[in-house]
């Protein structure tokens, strides 16, 4: 796939021959430079931007088909939550404003997947009475309410503190473990792209591509105890040096 923004004489390639299958059930992480098109990649796949040359197929429907058939679930940076709405009206919500999307779709129950993600208690809470972490868990609970055939999620938790990100991550670790579904993270971080994912899709910059897809051979289910051994150290160490390999070929 290839993408370029700006005027004829001054069109710039963010991604160039993308490439990538994933599977079904499969967690995948993209990891790589600023500006290297993580968004970008991630806005396509979601049929929010078209791609100037090259296709996404979702289960053999267009990007476009499928977002429009919620077969996408799209998590953003931050919560995007509605202040003056509780939080299971919030998640409710895709399914009072959609009620065309759910001709035939087997939906999730909102009050479950709340539950599931540690929000039993706050479901008649609102926005500002929860703590960013929670907010967070909320808008990732939202995306599930379709049962979409695939998550999109750039950098979730981002805007955390570490503490609050790795509990973050535990629960999402956790809840995918579960409800095996396909997934598209985008992160910064090294060591989240492993403990998280199957495979992690390194992305070098100008023009975007893909620099080395790296296979997380780690057992699962994992849980934190896995940071502390030395194949998660070794592979952090392999990541890092293949992540800096790309940096540095940016700045020249
Ligand atoms: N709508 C747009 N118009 C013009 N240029 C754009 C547009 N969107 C993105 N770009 C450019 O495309 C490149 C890739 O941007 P993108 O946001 O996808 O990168 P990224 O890898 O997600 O970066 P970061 O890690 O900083 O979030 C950047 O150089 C950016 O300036």
């Amino acid at each position: 796939m290839t993408k370029s923004f700006g005027p004829d004489e001054a069109r710039v390639t963010v991604l160039n021959g993308v490439s990538l299958t994933i599977r079904k059930g499969e967690f995948v992480s993209l990891i790589g430079p600023s500006g290297c098109g993580k968004s970008t990649l991630l806005k396509v796949v979601a049929g929010l931007s078209d791609a100037d040359g090259g296709k996404v197929s979702i289960n053999g429907k267009s990007a476009r088909e499928a977002s429009r058939e919620k077969a996408i679930g799209l998590v953003p940076q931050s919560p995007a939550l509605l202040p003056w709405r509780t939080i299971l009206d919030n998640v409710s919500l895709p399914i009072s404003i959609n009620p065309g999307a759910n001709a035939g779709r087997k939906l999730r129950d909102p009050k479950e997947i709340l539950t599931n993600f540690g929000l039993g208690k706050a479901i008649d809470r609102y926005p500002a009475q929860l703590s960013g972490g929670m907010q967070q868990r909320a808008a990732i609970a939202r995306a599930f309410v379709f049962d979409p055939e695939i998550l999109l999620m750039d950098e979730p938790f981002s805007a955390l503190d570490e503490m609050n990100r790795d509990q973050q991550r535990m629960g999402l670790l956790d809840f995918w473990q579960s409800n095996q579904k396909s997934v598209l993270f985008v992160t910064h971080s090294v060591p989240e792209a492993i403990i998280l994912s199957d495979r992690i899709v390194l992305m070098a910059a100008h023009p975007g591509r893909i620099a080395e897809i790296i296979d997380v051979d780690l057992p699962r289910p994992r849980n934190e105890a896995l940071y502390a051994t030395d194949a998660f150290r070794d592979l952090e160490g392999y990541v890092r040096n293949a992540l800096r390999k790309v940096m540095e070929a940016a700045h020249v």
